[in-house]
Formats: C-alpha cells, sequence, structure tokens
C-alpha cells in the first residue's frame, strides 16, 4: 500500500505546487545523486560502438521482464540528446507514470523535446497535471481522438458514443517510446504499474522489444503521421477553460528520487544506467538484421464505410503470416475472440499440417471479462479448428522468475499474474511482437502496430518462454471436454455471462 498512498499524496502536491510550498518528502538526496545521468554520458557515446551498424542493419534486443523494459525507458529518458517521441494507448498517473513524467520532464529541461501521443478513451490523469506538463515549453501532449473522455462531462461522453459510435470506437493502441529517431521500445506494455509489477494486487506478464538503428526511421515516419493526424489534438484545445500557467516540478522531482517508490531490485538497476546498453550487448542476445520491419495502421484506420469490420495494414500483415505458415504458428494474447475469418484461417492452416497452439487468459487470470465471455461463447468452434488452446493460470509458477521478486517477499498475499504479451512465433523463424490482441477490435477498429522480426535466433529464445508457459504449472490445456471455468467464484462467472450481450464486433 505505501507506494499507492505515496502517488496519491504526490498527485495532491503535484496539482498544488503552483500556489503553496508544501513540507517536503523526506528524500534521501544522496539517493538521488546516483540515479540521476552522468552528464559525461550520452546517447551517441553509448551507442558509438555500434554507430555503422545501426546505418544499414536494425538491432533486436526482446525484453521480456518487467523491470528489464521499466530500466530500458529510463536509460533511454536518461541519455536521450534530441527528442522523446511517445506513443500510447494508457499513460496512467499512478507510481510508475510520475516516475516516467519525472524522466521526461528532467529530459525536457535540459532541452530534449518530449512529445507525448496518447489516447483519449483511458486518460485517468487530472486535467491540471495534464496542463501542468503540457506548459513546459519543451514538452507538447497531444490526445488521439478525443470527445470521450479529457475534458468532457458524463453526459457529452455518452451523446458522442450515441451519435458518432464508430468514431467513438476508433482507438490508438499503438505502443512506441523512441528517443533521437534511432531507437525505440515497442510492444504490449503501456505505462502504469500493471505492466512493470508494481501492482499490488494484478500485475501483466508482458513483452516489449528493443530496436536500433535502421528500422526505427519507419518507426519515425509512422509516429510523425499520427502526430499530424487531424485526430491528434493538442491538451489545451481539448481541455476546455484552460489557462497555461508555469509550472513548478520540484514535487514530482522528490517523489522519483524517493526510493521506496522504487523495489529495492529495480534501485539497483537504476544506479547501474550506464552500464545498461553494455550488459545488453554483453547478453549475447542483442541481434543485427537486415530486415525488420514495422507495421502499424494508419490513424483512424478505417474511414467507417464498412462498420464495424474493415481491417487494415497490421490485420493483413498477420493473415499474410498466417496463410503462408508451414509448420508451426505458436500466439500469446491476452484477449482470443475469433470471427469466421479468423477461423476458417485457422482451419486452412491446420488442415496443411500446421500445429497452432494459443495460450490465452483463463477467466481466473483475466483483467477483462467482457472479453473472456466472448471468447468462451466461441471456444469450442475455435478448438474445432484443431487449434490448441491454453489457459493462463492467475498463480502460474513462471511468475517467480519473471515478476520483480520483492512484491512477492514483502506482501501477505501473491498479486494475480495475467497475460498481456502479444506474440506470433511462425515456423520457429519468424516472430511478431506487438500491440495487436487476437480480437475484432484490433483487428478492425483500433490502431495497432506490430514488429516482424526474421530471425531464429529471436524465435527461438521468445519460443523457449513461450514453451515454459505452456506447461501445467503455467497453464490448463482447454480441450472440447474441459476448461477451468470454474476455479473462479459464481459470481465472477455471473458476471462474465451477463456481458453476453455485448456484440463481440466492439470487443
Ligand atoms: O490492454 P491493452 O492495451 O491490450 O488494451 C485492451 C483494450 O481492449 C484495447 O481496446
Amino acid at each position: 500500500m505505501v507506494l499507492k498512498l505515496n502517488y496519491l499524496l504526490l498527485i495532491l502536491l503535484f496539482i498544488s505546487c503552483s500556489q503553496e510550498k508544501k513540507e517536503s518528502i523526506n528524500t534521501p538526496s544522496d539517493f538521488c545523486s546516483k540515479i540521476h545521468r552522468n552528464d559525461s554520458l550520452s546517447l551517441s557515446t553509448e551507442l558509438e560502438p555500434v554507430k555503422e551498424l545501426m546505418k544499414s542493419k536494425t538491432g533486436v534486443y526482446v525484453l521480456e521482464d518487467g523491470s528489464g523494459s521499466m530500466v530500458a525507458r529510463a536509460w533511454l529518458s536518461e541519455y536521450a540528446e534530441k527528442t522523446i517521441d511517445i506513443q500510447y494507448f494508457i499513460f496512467s498517473t499512478d507510481n510508475v507514470g510520475l516516475i516516467a513524467c519525472d524522466y521526461l520532464v528532467r529530459a525536457a529541461d535540459r532541452g530534449v523535446k518530449v512529445r507525448i501521443l496518447v489516447d483519449d478513451i483511458m486518460v485517468d490523469a487530472d486535467e491540471q497535471d495534464v496542463l501542468a506538463l503540457n506548459a513546459h515549453e519543451n514538452i507538447n501532449i497531444k490526445i488521439y481522438n478525443p470527445g470521450v473522455n479529457l475534458g468532457k462531462n458524463l453526459y457529452s461522453r455518452v451523446k458522442k458514443f450515441a451519435t458518432d459510435f464508430t468514431v467513438a470506437n476508433q482507438r490508438m493502441h499503438n505502443k512506441v517510446f523512441m528517443v533521437d529517431d534511432k531507437v525505440v521500445i515497442t510492444g504490449g506494455r503501456n505505462i502504469a504499474d500493471e505492466y512493470f509489477d508494481y501492482d499490488h494486487r494484478y500485475n501483466f506478464r508482458d513483452r516489449d522489444v528493443l530496436l536500433l538503428g535502421k528500422e526505427t526511421k519507419n518507426i519515425g515516419k509512422s509516429f510523425n503521421h499520427f502526430w499530424n493526424s487531424s485526430l491528434s489534438i493538442n491538451a489545451h484545445l481539448v481541455i476546455e477553460n484552460s489557462k497555461k500557467e508555469k509550472t513548478n516540478f520540484n514535487q514530482l522531482h522528490e517523489y522519483a528520487c524517493n526510493p521506496d517508490n522504487f523495489w529495492p531490485q529495480v534501485r539497483k538497476r537504476i544506479e547501474n544506467l550506464p552500464d545498461t546498453f553494455k550488459n545488453i550487448q554483453q547478453s549475447g542476445e542483442l541481434v543485427w538484421l537486415d530486415h525488420v520491419e514495422y507495421v502499424s495502421d494508419f490513424p483512424g484506420k478505417n474511414d467507417g464505410s464498412e462498420g464495424l469490420t474493415g481491417g487494415g495494414k497490421s490485420t493483413d500483415a498477420l493473415i499474410n503470416l498466417v496463410k503462408n505458415a508451414q509448420s508451426s504458428i505458436d500466439i500469446q494474447t491476452p484477449y482470443l475472440i475469433t470471427t469466421k475469418l479468423g477461423q476458417t484461417l485457422f482451419k486452412e492452416a491446420t488442415n496443411r499440417g500446421v500445429k497452432i497452439r494459443i495460450l490465452t487468459n483463463s477467466l481466473a487470470s483475466t483483467d477483462n471479462v467482457e472479453a473472456f465471455s466472448s471468447y468462451q461463447s466461441n471456444r469450442k468452434e475455435l478448438l474445432k479448428t484443431g487449434v490448441r488452446i491454453f489457459e493462463f493460470k492467475p498463480n502460474a509458477a513462471i511468475r517467480t522468475q519473471l515478476l520483480t521478486g520483492e512484491i512477492q517477499d514483502t506482501l501477505q498475499h501473491k498479486p494475480i499474474f495475467g497475460l498481456h504479451a502479444k506474440t506470433m512465433v511462425v515456423d520457429k523463424k519468424t516472430t511478431v511482437i506487438g500491440t495487436f490482441n487476437l480480437d475484432p477490435r484490433s483487428a478492425n477498429l483500433n490502431t495497432e502496430c506490430i514488429t516482424i522480426i526474421p530471425s531464429r535466433k529471436i524465435a527461438k529464445g521468445v519460443l523457449q518462454g513461450m514453451e515454459e508457459e505452456f506447461k501445467p504449472e503455467n497453464a490448463w490445456e482447454t480441450t472440447l471436454d474441459f476448461n477451468p471455468d470454474n476455479q473462479v467464484s459464481k459470481y465472477k462467472r455471473l458476471k462474465t455471462w451477463s456481458r453476453k450481450i455485448i456484440p463481440k464486433e466492439i470487443l
């Protein structure tokens, strides 16, 4: 609870920091100096050994664990020299979100231009916090497809859905963290506690990929396309009656300097931030490839002329990979809602001998009963295509290896571990890491981005983790005769059943 209370306190202080100086949070200044950047380093100097390689190839390094993925973002923010461009479906002002904001503000203070593009629907930040950040001369925040949340009252939100249903449903689900136009982290993680092991009740098993060099140019182009889209509106225009105020970020800095707000393991890694890239190189897991392909849908994705269908670039790319698979397809997806199109594709693949395994959430591990309810209704049809389905256990044994250890040592109870990775490995040689959930919303409504990585070495590493997670200590195999739905309370089952009324096209 300490972390949660701290961030609530911080939000209150952060809002009022322009009015009155409050009593300072007890901050050991030596920790602050330990974790702040070493001024003699920069991203260019760090990347000097691979500078030439980055011109013709893309470096690929898979970020499996939450703390590793968090530390990689911290390293990039701390040593950025020119720009930080970030694009997220969710950017919460919880513990992780506030620490991320501190890194961004400190980068902006030293002249780095920061652009933040976030989808409107899940913004849960206080409007004044958004404006305070946006008021920084080097920070610019845009809201994608506004009108359903930020700056709107309940009446306006309901009206938007009632009168403009298709547009209101078109969300930006991309997740990109790009620094100096040359290093990118993209994949399943949003910016919030549960993606980095900081939630005390529920955390996600997720996966990102770090990309360096060649293909990041295309990611930059895609970011600019979104940023300049008419759907992306400056936060000051979205939040009505707002005034641009000069803001003091001292309380935010103090919060992020407080060692109580980091797990001890993460503190250690943050203290060793300058070694981040050296460690990645020495791991032997950084692979340099000629052809890595980043595929992103266009802003708006489809014009609504086909109602709630219509597909998009990322959908086409995935269909193409499934159609060309020759021996195996292994998938991890938190939500698994298939339509006739998807079932036919899988059936055609299994008919030509392709072995397909999918790991998704069980009712006990899911955070989304609506999505589970729809999956439940189609589960048998999907199984009949010859696909094997595994459902993640909420207490999967793998969490002892993947979750930041401290969370398990200090709490009386173990937080639930849900699946959030969106990954596919085809024929043990092509890996897709991205934001795409196997559901109609990702296929037709949300803009999604995926990275297609043709490398046996990367596929082998990712499959090693997947194989582990298919095992009985981590997942139930569901069949035509067995499913683990009864592992949850009657109440959760009833709740799931009551969601059957929701059309699957919007899930
Ligand atoms: O958890 P995310 O980021 O995959 O988002 C899930 C929502 O269903 C997307 O619309």
